[in-house]
């Protein structure tokens, strides 16, 4: 089952792209990181993923509709926005209650668990509410609504780091008790290699690179070695970056075959290195998108 398909989907604010060309397909049952620069266009696509922004060009499918586009597609897709919206005149109490009026499979006993353990009160005003604890009662809603689809945006930027591990092992205990999909932007790589087994990387408003982690963290190597023109490497050998000094060369390189040449010292990458690597380098070599299945 597919829960995100989009097809050249593009958003311009007047003259500018805020996200650009963007072919994705993301299957059920996954949790996809979504990481870039600022600026980079992650909200943009999360916002036209939950309708709450139109595309100005494409097309996109949401758990099998229109973003947006109705009652049954509202409680099919979860969104919790950069900015945690909660309603500041009401209570957590009244969210809890709006929650379960809105969302018609909500989990009551999940979301009053879980405002009892992060130790909100009840009666607290929302508006009064600290920004950390905004965003657990706004990620709260997102998990009791029992979406198909949650997306997140940065979800865990303000809490504290056992707040933030709590709230990432209740998302975990969702996906598998539920098979819920998520899709969620974070600049932790750290904390997205923890709970993600795909990864967006997007730079500029375009997907530079996008697939399954651990076939990500397998095709991707350092080659350290004498130093060469890069023209003398197999054509299957996609260049990411490449370093010279006068007698060394260093490539980063993608690639699905062995490395065979025994003039390269061959090391693997961490999640952060690729991250980086592709978050700082311009495209060298053909573009690296995949279809996440
Ligand atoms: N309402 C708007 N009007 C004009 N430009 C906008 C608007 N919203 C976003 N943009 C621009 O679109 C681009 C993408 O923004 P977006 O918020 O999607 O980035 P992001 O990757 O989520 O960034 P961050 O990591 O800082 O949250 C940016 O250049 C931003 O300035």
């Amino acid at each position: 089952m597919t829960v995100l398909r989009a097809r050249g989907l593009g958003k311009k604010y007047k003259r500018r792209w805020a996200l650009a060309d963007c072919t994705l397909e993301i299957g059920g049952g996954h949790v996809t990181g979504l990481v870039g620069p600022n600026g980079a266009g992650k909200s943009t696509l999360l916002n036209i993923a939950s309708g709450m922004l139109e595309p100005t060009t494409g097309t996109i499918e949401v758990c099998g509709g229109t973003p947006g586009s109705g009652a049954a597609q509202l409680a099919k897709v979860g969104y919790v926005a950069q900015n945690t919206p909660v309603y500041g005149g009401l209570t957590v109490e009244d969210h809890l209650h709006l929650g379960a009026r809105l969302n018609p499979r909500w989990d009551d006993d999940l979301a009053r668990k879980r405002i009892e353990r992060i130790g909100l009160d009840p009666k607290q005003h929302a508006g009064k509410l600290s920004g950390g604890q905004r965003a657990q009662l706004a990620l709260t809603i997102g998990i009791a609504k029992r979406p198909e689809l949650l997306l997140l945006d940065e979800p865990v930027a303000a809490l504290d780091p056992l707040a933030r591990r709590e709230f990432l092992a209740d998302l975990m205990e969702a996906v598998a008790e539920h098979g819920l999909s998520v899709v969620m932007s974070s600049h932790l790589v750290a904390d997205l290699e923890r709970v993600c087994d795909h990864l967006i990387v997007l730079v500029d408003s375009q997907v530079r690179i996008a697939g399954d982690i651990d076939d990500l963290l397998a095709t991707h190597h350092r080659l350290t070695g004498p130093r060469r023109e890069l023209d003398t490497l197999p054509s299957d050998q996609h260049v990411i970056s490449a370093r010279h000094t006068d007698r060394q060369t260093t490539v980063l390189v993608r690639t699905e075959a062995p490395i065979l040449d025994p003039a390269w010292t061959v090391s693997g990458l961490t999640l952060e290195d690729v991250v980086l690597e592709y978050m700082t380098n311009p495209v060298t070599a053909r573009p690296a998108l995949e279809v996440l299945r």
